[in-house]
């Protein structure tokens, strides 16, 4: 069902949208409404003489008229539903907002607010965005696909809702996500909103507390496991590849039983990726790499303890094996800078619950002989703190607290710059705040977190915190592996884009504590991974040939910004 069509004047070179909707549907199409701006001449020609005030405004006048609404509203629950309001109705306008006041809007589309939000999606939304696939209609997928009212598809998120964020499984619920990952492309990638579709995999939902709510709006069951559910996510990715044959897939917020599995099943067949393990795992070793600047000290010569060895955990665990590796390190020496713990305690070669994916970086018996042990059955995280000397501590539980007062001290005691990773989201989640994190390291660590959080005032200074979020990676490797047109994404291509984003770290943003660059230059770092990105693929014979100026000159030029373009009145062909 196209609305639009981009086209070009050949006499002017103007760029213009031919436009097939006419009157009210104009007004209620978000991707073509302009609002008030609609010209007069505009008016006259799309069927919308009458139905809109006398006055016409620019985008600036439009931005500040809904920047004084947003600021009227009283929590941040109800600053999400004017924005996404905003979304549904207008969306140039909405991006012209986000990325105007980036960073008042993130932390309200994004983590922590979107976390807030899925939790009562049913009750609050007023509006779908994106597609639902569930049992009932998976067989029509490819009318489902035709239904969707964008010109052409190239990226999509999709989750199956469950695991969102740390607030685990939210079924239908989720597709907050989805939406809130989206508006970042466009806003920090700069993909075009029209090429952008968020998708929910609504397979059920094994959350009680919605099964018995009235008001959830998902599919009312249990959900579909086992081969039911691996065909059930063939048919949506067969239905891609048909209808949208040129589109990325982000695999998001999936259980990490399914995520390691999709992720490795789809990973060579579509472009694809997940970014729960991949994404968190590049921005990780970003901010790693950044403090290993700072402390000059290669990441080699650290000890890091990853607790919460699931998606997150070991995508960070393999992202710096990768990075270790192409700095002329063994493979198995690569992975013993990292000692893994999860809810067995560290995670040793000979537990017979080990997962697949735990495997390679679980540690031999042999290695903790020496050990002092309460119980030699369970390996403790304060054993392990105890007994390794972590340099490095990552947490990615969703266990808040996790990391007390007691254990930082621990690992201060050994360590002059401990770098505390307290990524787990949204920040009810976190494994500790930057003020515990300082108070109790004396102002010595180096701290980021998964979500936002206020500088801290020391005695002697402020420190400022990262945001140690995928947002940093996922939108430039969306951007670049597209421009490329590489047909997969590969670890070397995650790998370029960690240095091409801890590289952004001025000395003067490392002295203000931040392991990455500042959030208000979130697009310029999309740019920049996405250009390493695509010079990756490149390198490594996948998609197109391009010289670096080339690739510069094309990601530059598919970063969309958001403007109104002139509308003449057309018919579908
Ligand atoms: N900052 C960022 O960019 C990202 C943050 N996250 C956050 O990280 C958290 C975990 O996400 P995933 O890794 O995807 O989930 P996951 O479910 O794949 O892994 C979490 C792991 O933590 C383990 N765990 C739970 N309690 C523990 C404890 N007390 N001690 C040790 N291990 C424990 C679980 O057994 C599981 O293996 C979530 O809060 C999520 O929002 C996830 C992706 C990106
Ligand atoms: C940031 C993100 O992807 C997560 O917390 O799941
Ligand atoms: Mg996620």
């Amino acid at each position: 069902m196209k609305t639009f069509s981009f086209k070009v004047d050949p006499l002017t070179g103007e760029q213009y949208y031919e436009v097939y909707l006419r009157g009210q549907q104009l007004l209620t199409d978000p991707l073509l409404n302009k609002g008030s701006h609609f010209s007069i001449e505009e008016r006259a020609s799309l069927g919308l003489t009458g139905l809109l005030p006398h006055g016409v405004s620019s985008l600036e006048e439009e931005a500040a008229r809904s920047l004084e609404s947003y600021r009227r509203k009283p929590d941040d629950l109800e600053r999400y539903l004017f924005l996404l309001g905003l979304l549904n109705r207008n969306e140039t306008l909405f991006y012209k907002l986000l990325t105007e006041n980036l960073i008042e809007m993130l932390p309200i589309v994004y983590t922590p607010t979107v976390g807030q939000a899925c939790l009562l999606l049913s009750r609050i939304m007023r509006r779908a965005r994106g597609v639902y696939i569930h049992p009932d209609n998976i067989a029509a997928i490819d009318t489902i696909f035709a239904n969707v009212p964008l010109p052409e598809v190239q990226l999509i998120v999709v989750t199956d809702g469950e695991r969102i964020l740390g607030l685990g499984d939210l079924g239908a619920d989720g597709m907050g996500i989805p939406v809130g990952k989206v508006s970042l492309y466009v806003a920090a990638g700069g993909l075009h909103p029209a090429c952008c579709l968020p998708v929910c995999l609504d397979v059920g939902t094994n959350n009680d507390r919605l099964l018995a709510d009235p008001l959830y709006l998902g599919f009312r069951r249990r959900r579909l496991e086992g081969e039911d559910y691996d065909r059930f996510v063939e048919r949506f990715v067969l239905g891609v590849k048909r209808n949208f044959p040129n589109a990325l897939i982000q695999w998001e917020d999936f259980a990490k039983h399914k995520a390691f599995r999709l992720l490795e099943r789809y990973r060579e067949r579509i472009p694809s990726f997940n970014d729960d393990i991949q994404g968190t795992g590049a921005t990780a070793l970003a901010a790693l790499l950044t403090a290993s600047r700072i402390k000059q000290k290669p990441l080699a010569a650290e000890r890091v303890v990853i607790v919460g060895f699931g998606q997150a955990g070991v995508g960070t665990a393999k992202a710096i094996a990768t990075y270790l590796q192409s700095q002329g390190l063994p493979p198995e020496e690569a992975r013993k800078v990292v000692w893994p713990v999860d809810v067995q305690g560290l995670l040793c070669q000979d537990d017979p619950s080990l997962e697949p994916w735990q495997r390679p970086f679980a540690r031999k018996r042999e290695e903790i002989a020496g050990w002092k042990l309460k119980d030699p059955q369970k390996i403790t995280l304060e054993d392990v703190v105890v007994n390794v000397k972590p340099t490095i501590l990552v947490g990615v539980t969703a266990q808040p607290g996790l990391f007390s007062t007691k254990l930082l001290q621990q690992v201060a005691k050994e360590e002059a710059r401990p770098v505390i990773l307290a990524l787990s989201n949204p920040t009810s989640k976190s494994e500790c705040t930057p003020e515990d994190a300082l108070a109790a390291t004396g102002g010595r660590a180096l701290v980021a977190t998964g979500s936002p959080f206020p500088p801290v005032s020391l005695e002697d200074r402020t420190v400022e915190t990262s945001q140690c979020n995928n947002l940093y990676v996922f939108p430039g490797v969306g951007l670049g592996t597209l421009v490329a047109k590489a047909p997969k994404i590969t670890d070397e291509m995650f790998l370029a884009a960690s240095e091409a984003l801890s590289a952004m770290v001025s000395a003067e943003e490392q002295e203000r504590g931040l392991l990455l660059p500042p959030l208000t230059s979130v697009r310029q770092v999309a740019r920049e991974v996405a250009v390493a990105v695509a010079k990756k693929a490149r390198d490594q014979g996948l998609g197109r040939l391009l010289a670096d100026e080339e690739i510069e000159e094309v990601v530059s030029q598919a970063q969309w910004e958001p403007r109104f373009v002139p509308y003449r009145p057309g018919r579908p062909s």
